[in-house]
């Protein structure tokens, strides 16, 4: 979609860019101690993530710069052919304004894979760990789905969402349960403020808890419990906007690519829990659903045996 070509799982450039993505998030967890503790960065050696980071950061926007160059040698705006070359297309038509350049694009994209990735991968992992601790869940889903698209080989689509409601709330409850975003995203005021009580001077940086939120048990009775019906009415209907539930975060600096992550949570969840089943291999203790906090909150490895259905 972005570069018009599909990498190979052993595409030398696609290990390396991918290797650096991943260093990047190992490292920018590590880093957060920096967030919270900002006279760390002067200390030799735990500052050293830093430079990781930089080191990082500079071998992704180098391929990326690279990738623009080539799409703009033989670009054809009448036929975009990715996202590189509609945004380069877009370029063009704004060129006098200034406000959109190329160095934007690089970042677009940047944001695209380090924010669009992880995010949906982990949050995926987390939903499979509890289809395999939560059997009677995992048979309810596959029973909704074999009920809309048949016992045969038919894959969920967008169109078939609606109709999907124990799907949704199940995705919405994985969400809910182990937020992989618990803390949000750092922000500052821009004007010194009060909130419940508190005064927070212009520039203070604030880490929302949306875990907090998510775990509040007047809102979530018994909260640590696997339980897809909390999003669901009387009626079956799926109950949405639900004051304490904010996985994409909230306000003007939400999550911006939250409609995207749920239709690809949507697909690639319901897709995976129609065509297999994922279960403990015979006699394994139930694993572990504490997770990992480095940027994102990731799930523990956990081995479980995928049976096609
Ligand atoms: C399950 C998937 C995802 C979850 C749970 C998630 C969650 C979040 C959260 C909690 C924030 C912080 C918001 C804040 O600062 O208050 C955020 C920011 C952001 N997300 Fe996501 N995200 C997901 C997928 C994606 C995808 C697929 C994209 C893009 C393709 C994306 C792009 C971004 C960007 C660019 C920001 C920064 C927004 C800003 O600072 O204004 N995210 N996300």
């Amino acid at each position: 979609m972005v570069f018009g070509k599909r990498y190979d799982y052993d595409d030398v450039t696609f290990v390396e860019l991918t290797k650096s993505i991943n260093k990047l998030f190992a490292e920018l967890g590590s880093s957060q101690l920096m967030t919270v503790f900002p006279f760390l960065r002067f200390v030799p050696g735990v500052n050293s993530s830093n430079r990781i980071i930089v080191e990082c950061l500079n071998e992704v926007q180098a391929y990326l710069r690279h990738e623009i160059t080539k799409h703009r040698e033989n670009l054809d705006t009448e036929n975009p052919r990715d996202f590189i070359d509609l945004l380069l297309t877009e370029l063009q038509t704004q060129e006098k304004t200034d406000c959109f350049t190329e160095e934007n694009i690089v970042f677009i994209i940047q944001d695209l894979f380090t924010a669009g990735v992880e995010t949906t991968a982990s949050t995926l992992r987390w939903g499979l760990l509890y289809m395999v601790l939560s059997p009677e869940e995992q048979q309810k889903v596959q029973a909704e789905l074999d009920s809309i698209l048949g016992t045969d080989h038919d894959v969920p689509t967008l169109a078939h969402r609606s109709q999907l409601p124990y799907t949704e709330a199940t995705i919405m409850e994985i969400q809910r349960i182990r937020a992989i975003g618990p803390l949000g995203g750092p922000h500052a005021p821009n004007e010194d403020t009060t909130f419940r009580g508190y005064d927070i001077p212009s520039g203070t940086q604030v880490l929302p808890n949306l875990w907090s939120a998510h775990m509040d048990p007047e809102f979530w009775p018994d909260p640590e419990k696997f339980d897809p019906r909390r999003f669901l009415d009387s009626g079956g209907n799926v109950v949405r906007r639900q004051e304490s539930f904010m996985p994409f975060s909230t306000g003007r600096r939400a999550c911006i690519g939250e409609q995207l992550a749920k239709m690809e949570l949507f697909l690639l969840f319901s897709s995976l829990v129609k065509h297999f089943t994922f279960k403990l291999p015979e006699g394994a203790a139930a694993p572990s659903t504490v997770g990992c906090l480095g940027l994102t909150y990731v799930p523990p490895t956990v081995n479980m045996c995928i049976i096609k259905r």
